[in-house]
């Protein structure tokens, strides 16, 4: 079933939002994480660029099959019914929203938020919006350092819905039924639990990804976080982009072996069948929208610090920008098969069979958009669930006829790594 709530409607009845972008000097923006106060933070940076928010000024949750579209028409009517005062044009200034969306149709909730506040930058230009309600001047805010996190305190981790030998023989039974032809590939993951002593402050493990992981997209919106590698769809003044990962190996952090080990990564037939899966999946969805599009024969070798991933990068034209947002188009492509699986709905049914967890938000589009619909969504991948003093860790693995379920288990092992770090105290 289909649910869609407010905090507060567009139009009339809440109040018109009052949307006001004005150029700031990009040193005093340097380190955006350190802006960021304990209300209701949202995050999208990536080596340094990107926005940082807070506040609530509006609101949209949304559950179901319909999510996506709920959700896109919920900001459709927002920017129709808002009055801004733009002073940079950038991509990123004006009315901006962040998002974050489940991962399968059921009842749990996606949601789009509107801060008060959003600073953001981009090169060598910065910007500061602020939005209220009804009023005729959003009230001037100088952004300055807020009060530095606390470290988590007492952290301890334990298995989330299956334990590791568990779920070993759930990826043994997927192999199986790979092997009996009723699908080609299918992701499986698994959680762990982490427990504090105390609440812990999401602004700590950002800080400690988004410099441990430049490379990254580190995100955050309501209480969903991590860095992600990969982006599902970018659009940005008619031109998309994709960066499609799937094919992974560990990193043993000997530069030496971690070379040999990409050059085995980039001829190993097991990863590239897995990796072509997930770039048919995306270019098939991105093609109806495109009038060009460029997907490149051959992936390239990304070195996270962790693991090493097969990528491609896949670029297109739209011509639909005008009716399409990057919300729906986020929306088109999910699940592509590096979250999902080949075909997209015998694999998102097996997943939902024996994965034996909901995986909420994890492995769903999260990013942010503006008025126009452009934006970035990246896929939520090894990310965490904050809940108070708990965190509830994500990671998964693409299950092709070779894959060995150790192998597999020591790769979660991998993925889980960037979270498990960045919320030690050291
Ligand atoms: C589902 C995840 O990774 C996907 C993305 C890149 C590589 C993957 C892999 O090699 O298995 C996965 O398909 C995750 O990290 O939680």
């Amino acid at each position: 079933m289909a649910l869609v709530t407010t905090s507060a409607t567009p139009g009339e009845q809440a109040g018109t939002l009052v949307v006001r972008t004005v150029p700031l000097d990009p040193a005093a923006v340097d380190s955006m994480l350190d802006l960021l106060p304990t209300d209701q933070p949202v995050t999208w940076l990536r080596r340094g660029d990107g926005l940082v928010g807070w506040g609530v000024a509006a609101e949209v949750r949304t559950s179901g099959p319909t999510r996506f579209a709920d959700a896109d028409k919920w900001w459709d009517e927002t920017t129709t019914h808002a009055v801004v005062r733009d002073e940079v044009g950038e991509p990123g200034t004006g009315l901006v929203c962040f998002g974050s969306f489940t991962f399968a149709d059921g009842p749990a909730a996606s949601v789009l938020v509107v801060p008060q506040v959003v600073v953001g930058r981009r090169g060598g230009t910065a910007w500061l919006t602020t939005v209220s309600r009804g009023a005729l001047t959003p009230p001037p805010v100088v952004p300055h350092a807020a009060e530095a996190p606390a470290p988590p305190v007492g952290v301890s981790f334990a298995d989330g819905a299956l334990d590791g030998e568990h779920w070993m023989s759930v990826v043994a039974d997927a192999v199986a039924r790979i092997g009996d032809g009723d699908l080609e590939k299918v992701v499986l993951a698994r959680d762990l639990v982490a427990t504090a002593d105390e609440p812990i402050d999401v602004r700590w493990p950002l800080r400690r990804l988004a410099e441990d992981y430049p490379m990254c997209w580190t995100f955050h919106v309501d209480g969903l976080f991590g860095a992600t590698p990969e982006m599902l769809v970018r659009r940005e003044r008619g031109l998309v982009t994709s960066r499609v990962l799937a094919g992974t190996i560990r990193r043993t952090g000997d530069d030496e072996r971690d070379l040999a080990l990409a050059a085995t990564l980039a001829r190993s037939s097991k990863d590239l069948e897995e990796h072509e899966y997930a770039v048919r999946s995306v270019a098939d969805a991105l093609d109806p929208h495109c009038f060009s599009m460029n997907v490149p024969e051959a992936p390239f070798v990304l070195h996270l610090p962790n693991v090493m991933h097969l990528a491609t990068d896949v670029a297109g034209v739209v011509h639909d920008a005008a009716t399409v947002s990057s919300l729906r188009l986020a929306e088109a492509l999910h699940p592509s098969a590096a979250v999902g699986g080949t075909p997209t709905d015998v694999a998102v049914d097996l997943i939902a069979a024996i994965e034996g967890m909901d995986r909420g938000r994890y492995a769903g589009p999260v990013g942010w958009m503006d008025a126009s619909g452009d934006g970035e969504w990246g896929l939520a991948l090894r990310s965490a669930q904050l809940e108070g003093a708990t965190v509830r860790l994500f990671a998964g693995c693409g299950i092709v006829a070779d894959s060995d379920p150790e192998a597999e288990l020591a790769e979660s092992q991998a993925k889980f790594v960037p979270v498990r770090d960045a919320l030690s105290a050291g």
